[in-house]
């Protein structure tokens, strides 16, 4: 019988990300439930580094020194490269969802994909305080729990719920840039716009067809990774906001561009579309939809700002 590639590795993920939502869970009831609500606030938890740290050093047991890389948000925090390499790789945010953590807000995830040649072969994302493992495996279709989960049906953007997050960065031209989206998206009209604080609950809850889609711009590749496994398996689509391509091209229009920048007029004259690309897990950009339609009308609409990708070189200080 031909060996059923990774499973061992698959199954195994699923068991460190629930034994890694218990100890978040531990935490919340030890640091943050016993404490009133501004001090937990102004707490830098440290459940981010241990509980990465119980998640590689279990697969390092399991599976050997040496013999896979790592991706973990807080190794890379602390210099380790973000390169995808051939090599077997987990892609790990071991909890995505800080800022709801220290607040006692209910969606937390751990977040653990498995790429091997480049290619993601599994995800895993586990919602730990609402206790919901959502899970796929390349070509094996999407879950959650023992449920077989599949994208929604909708195709008009006016009967979709659009998730999406403000992230952590607050400086002024990007926060214009992101709620001057939402404020276009929102108005298109669409039935509402959301954010659960995490990512990969987020691309969840487009897998599961809660909602139609989810976008971010400044997102990084271990927010992403598994829930991008659990929408594709569960129909949808992912695609990277790439940039511009001009339908025609009017020179005059280029040169005011050039020299003011491009308005809402001048979009209009330069007729520049924004069209979706393939999905690029390190280029910090991601739109996660249920089909391509809605994908691409809402893209329509992203204002890009620029975002170094994950796997740039990193700069010496
Ligand atoms: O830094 P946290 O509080 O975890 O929040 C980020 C979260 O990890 C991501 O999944 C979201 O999409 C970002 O927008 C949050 O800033
Ligand atoms: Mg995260």
């Amino acid at each position: 019988m031909a060996e059923d590639l990774w499973k061992k590795e698959y199954d195994f993920a699923v068991a460190v990300a629930r034994k890694a939502g218990a100890v978040i869970r531990e935490a919340g009831e030890k640091e943050i439930k016993v404490c009133t609500k501004s001090s937990t606030v102004d707490l830098v938890t440290k459940t981010d580094e241990r509980v990465e740290k119980i998640i590689i050093g279990s697969l390092k047991e399991e599976f050997g020194e040496g013999t896979h890389c790592f991706i973990g948000e807080e190794s890379v925090a602390k210099g380790e490269p973000c390169i995808l390499t051939d090599k077997p790789t987990w892609i790990i945010d071991p909890v995505d969802g800080t800022t709801n953590f220290v607040h006692g807000f209910p969606f937390v995830a751990v977040s653990i994909a498995f790429a091997v040649n480049k290619e993601l072969e599994f995800g895993v994302v586990y919602s730990c305080l609402e206790d919901k493992m959502y899970k796929a495996r390349r070509g094996k279709g999407a879950f959650c729990d023992d449920d077989r989960i599949t994208v929604s049906d909708v195709e008009e953007i006016k009967k979709s719920i659009i998730i999406s997050e403000h992230g952590t960065d607050r400086s002024p031209e990007k926060v214009k840039k992101i709620f001057s989206t939402m404020q276009k998206i929102l108005c298109i009209p669409v039935h509402g716009l959301r954010g659960s604080g995490t990512a990969a609950t987020n691309m969840c809850l487009v897998a599961c067809g809660a909602v139609e889609a989810f976008f971010e711009i400044g997102i990084h590749c271990w927010d992403i990774a598994a829930g991008a496994v659990i929408v594709k398996e569960a129909g949808g689509i992912l695609l990277d906001v790439d940039g511009m391509s001009i339908r025609s091209v009017n020179c005059v229009a280029i040169n005011q561009a050039l020299c003011f920048g491009e308005t809402p007029l001048l979009k209009n004259r330069l007729c520049l579309t924004i069209q979706g690309g393939p999905f690029d897990l390190m280029s910090r950009r991601m739109v996660s939809a249920n089909n391509k339609k809605i994908a691409d009308r809402i893209i329509k609409e992203i204002e890009i700002f620029p975002a170094e990708r994950d796997d740039a070189p990193i700069q010496k200080k």
